[in-house]
């Protein structure tokens, strides 16, 4: 069974048609890049997988089952310009937050709880900043933290919109190598990229996306001259190897 299915895909915002048809499936394991122009609904595709925006019409299914139904099992780190990083909070609690599904509502966490979170944060680099308003730390940090939440949630299935965004090259780099853990852990990742020079270096598969979607499948097949051409209308300048 695949971990993702989703199948005649269709979206819009008002008038604006910006998901086509979309089909595609991802296997378990897998580190997969989802790449496409701007505008080319890649955040879109994210939100309506996770239930946050509404589809016209299609099916998707995690596991074989609703979203509803595995929610527990999936975690998602939204695009950073998207959180209200004002919000009076410290890191640790942050992450904490990601413990909710195991620790329930209105619960006291446990000091097990807490370790797990302050584990998380070292593992990210950010065992010191533990205790910082999350208001107060860079872009990068924040894109940290996050990472941080969705490795405690210890999801099957993460989906991240543009976690490299912005960030140093030691945070991407910190970043990159907690992916690739999970990949190696047998969890399935799915990440909105924007850097086609690092495509081929990261990810083991691509999902090509204009609206609709030009191409998948592992990097070596999807990921081609003349493929990127087709989705990015034939403006770039090829970097790939193919
Ligand atoms: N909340 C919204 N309301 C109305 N239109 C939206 C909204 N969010 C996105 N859009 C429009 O939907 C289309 C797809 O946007 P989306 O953010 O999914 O693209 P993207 O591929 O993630 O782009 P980028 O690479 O620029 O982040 C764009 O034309 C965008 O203007």
């Amino acid at each position: 069974m695949s971990d993702v299915l989703v199948e005649g895909l269709n979206a819009s915002y008002r008038q604006n048609k910006v998901l086509h048809d979309v089909s595609f499936k991802v296997q378990p394991g897998t580190l997969t890049a989802i790449i496409g122009p701007n505008g080319a609904g890649k955040s879109t595709l994210l939100k309506v997988m996770l239930g946050l925006h509404p589809k016209l019409s299609g099916t998707v299914s995690f596991y074989g089952s609703a979203f509803s139904k595995v929610k527990s099992r999936i975690g998602y780190v939204p695009q950073r310009g998207s959180v209200d990083w004002d919000f009076p909070t410290d890191a640790l609690d942050v992450v904490m937050m990601g413990l909710y599904g195991k620790v329930g509502w209105l619960k006291w966490p446990k000091a097990s709880h807490r370790q797990q979170a302050l584990h998380a944060l070292d593992q990210m680099g950010m065992a010191d900043y533990a205790h910082r308003q999350i208001s107060q730390l860079s872009g990068g940090q924040q894109q940290r933290v996050f990472l941080a939440r969705a490795l405690v949630q210890d999801s099957d299935l993460y989906f991240l919109d543009e976690p490299l965004a912005g960030v140093d090259a030691a945070t991407e780099k910190a970043i990159m190598t907690t992916l690739q853990l999970l990949k190696e852990q047998g969890k399935t990742v799915m990440v909105v990229h924007h850097d086609l020079h690092t495509v081929e270096e990261y990810f083991d598969h691509v999902l090509l996306l204009n609206r609709t979607i030009v191409a998948h499948g592992s990097t070596r097949e999807a990921f081609t001259q003349e493929q990127v051409y087709r989705a990015y209308g034939g403006s770039l300048r090829w970097i790939g190897g193919t």
